[in-house]
């Protein structure tokens, strides 16, 4: 733990009320830090890299003392918490009481919480754990602070990952005293009010990609759904009815079956939902209405919708680059040949067939090329270069471009076995007819809200006019008080 780690991060000044930097006195503030496990050490180790002085309070002081940087004090929590003013208690919530005895001596100073509640513990207690440490202790100010931030994290500095501290408090001076501290670390204090919400911020770290949760079980579910209906056609048909072992087609060819299905579906999703906004603002009149929950959640998905998409499309791509290489496609083109030779046929060139096989190709590059543009341009940093004109041109006119070279590829693969009688297996329709059917929808919708009547309408009532006459700022009729959608 030394080396790098042991050079001051940010030099010690601090930035004054009144914005001017001032350099700050000589003599490092103490800090003290309750508890000897893998967040207290991380901590000291960056507390100490930042110039503070640091000491230690443990049960055990000898047997800990060697975890710790040479720089940081370690000795008995009573002696730890006499002398620092700001007091880190790196220890989880079932310990609290066992500080209970230096409650005199814990008198005045700040606690910081750092802790973070289990999933269950979050929904058992009704108390987070900072408001329930401030309980314990009446005469002390508690700041919640540095619990989204792990043990790792501290250690590496915050070169890696996610800088913010949320930081909350009833005490003005104590979270500002906090505030430069995380700042002479490195990271980005961020006020979040009072310690009432402290269980919010206890609550950030259980999360697991928010945004992700819904798009990615429909993405799940749409597979699952495919993959039982390829199979039942594809691997399970042919043995049923002619006892042909095709389960060899279970880890690829099947797999290729599904994930363009579940791409093309997710794509469709990601713009049906301005199709459906657009048309209830038609029939409304209106713009001033909310939209219900629904769509307004479907619609704030989007970005999450449309890069899964992306990602069952590369994967498609990928898998169907390996066709070609599979020793089933070899035995399989031997055999042809065999069978050609035996049957004395030479030169088979279906013209319509090699057209068709070119020109799906070329349409799924494509489509797949200007789907990774989206990808693209949804990078923070990509989308913060361009201005809202472009971005919406990216994301709305080439995302529908996308959506028609996809559907074109799909076309020109299904061909004509919509039509074939002998492509209906168990009576089920050929996959790729029932990915058809949305995009269908959007395309026709779109070119309907193009004919002049409908688009003049739906522009002046994207300008704030309205069916009944002057514009009106009215609250709508179904807006119930304290409904919150907009949550990503
Ligand atoms: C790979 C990928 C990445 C993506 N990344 C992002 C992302 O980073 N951020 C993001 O927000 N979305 C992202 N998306 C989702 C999607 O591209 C956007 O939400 C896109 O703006 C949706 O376009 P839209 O035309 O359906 O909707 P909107 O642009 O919201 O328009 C809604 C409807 O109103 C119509 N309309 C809009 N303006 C007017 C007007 N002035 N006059 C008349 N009619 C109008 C449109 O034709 C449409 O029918 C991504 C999608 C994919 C596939
Ligand atoms: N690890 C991480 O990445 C993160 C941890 N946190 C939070 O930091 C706190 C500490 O976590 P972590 O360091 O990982 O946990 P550890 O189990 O590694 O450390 C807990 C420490 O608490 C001290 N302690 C004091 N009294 C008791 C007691 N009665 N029983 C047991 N231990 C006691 C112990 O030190 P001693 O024996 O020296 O007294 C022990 O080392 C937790 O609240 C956690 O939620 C928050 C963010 C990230
Ligand atoms: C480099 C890009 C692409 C290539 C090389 C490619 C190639 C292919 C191939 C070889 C097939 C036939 C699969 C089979 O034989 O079972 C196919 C089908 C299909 N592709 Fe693509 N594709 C590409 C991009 C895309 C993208 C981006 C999408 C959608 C977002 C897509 C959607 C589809 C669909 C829906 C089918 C029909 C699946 C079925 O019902 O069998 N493709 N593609
Ligand atoms: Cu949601
Ligand atoms: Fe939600």
């Amino acid at each position: 733990m030394s080396g790098e780690m042991d050079k001051p991060l940010i030099s010690r000044r601090l930035v004054d009320s009144d914005g001017s930097l001032a350099e700050v006195p000589n003599k490092a503030p103490k800090v003290g830090i309750l508890g000897s496990g893998d967040f207290a050490r991380s901590l000291a180790t960056r507390l100490v890299g930042s110039g503070f002085s640091v000491v230690v309070g443990s049960r055990n002081p000898k047997r800990t003392a060697g975890l710790f940087p040479s720089a940081a004090q370690v000795t008995f929590q009573e002696e730890a918490v006499s002398s620092p003013q700001v007091i880190f208690v790196a220890m989880f919530r079932e310990h609290y009481s066992s500080l209970c005895s230096l409650s005199d001596q814990l008198a005045g100073k700040i606690l910081v919480d750092v802790s973070n509640p289990t999933e269950k513990e979050h929904l058992q207690q009704q108390q987070s754990n900072a408001e329930y440490l401030a309980s314990l202790f009446p005469a002390c100010t508690v700041v919640k602070a540095f619990n989204v931030i792990s043990a790792w994290a501290l250690q590496a500095g915050p070169k890696d990952g996610n800088r913010q501290v949320l930081i909350c408090s009833d005490q003005l001076e104590a979270k500002h005293t906090i505030s430069e501290m995380a700042r002479a670390m490195g990271f980005t204090p961020l006020d979040m009010g009072s310690l009432a919400s402290a269980r919010e911020i206890e609550a950030i770290p259980l999360r697991l990609f928010p945004s992700w949760k819904v798009p990615t079980l429909l993405a799940l579910g749409l597979f699952v759904f495919f993959y039982a209906y390829n199979f039942t056609r594809d691997v399970l048909h042919p043995y049923v009815r002619k006892h042909e072992n095709k389960f060899y087609k279970m880890p690829l060819s099947v797999v290729n079956t599904t994930l363009p299905c579940v791409a093309y579906v997710l794509l469709s999703l990601v713009y049906l939902p301005g199709v459906l906004a657009a048309a209830l603002q038609l029939k409304r009149g209106t713009k001033y209405q909310r939209f219900p929950d629904w769509l307004d959640h479907w619609l704030q998905h989007r970005k999450q919708i449309g890069l899964l998409s992306f990602f069952f499309g590369v994967l498609h791509a990928l898998y169907s680059f390996c066709l070609p290489l599979r020793r089933s496609h070899r035995y399989d083109l031997v055999n042809l040949a065999v069978k050609q030779v035996l049957a004395n046929k030479s030169h088979l060139w279906v013209e319509e067939e090699v057209w068709r096989m070119e020109i799906y190709l070329s349409l799924g590059v494509l489509a797949l090329g200007t789907l990774s543009l989206l990808a693209v341009t949804s990078l923070p940093s990509i989308a913060n270069s361009l201005n809202w004109k472009e971005f919406s041109f990216v994301q709305s006119t080439l995302g529908f471009v996308a959506l028609m070279l996809t559907t074109l590829h799909t076309l020109t693969y299904g061909w004509t076995r919509a039509f074939e009688e002998n492509h209906y297996k168990f009576y089920l329709p050929p996959t790729f007819t029932l990915t058809l059917f949305l995009p269908c929808v959007i395309i026709l919708a779109k070119g309907l809200f193009l004919l002049p009547c409908l688009s003049l309408r739906l522009t002046k009532i994207r300008r704030g006019w309205e069916k009944d006459g002057a514009v009106k700022f009215m609250l709508p009729a179904d807006h119930r008080q304290g409904e919150k959608t907009s949550h990503v």
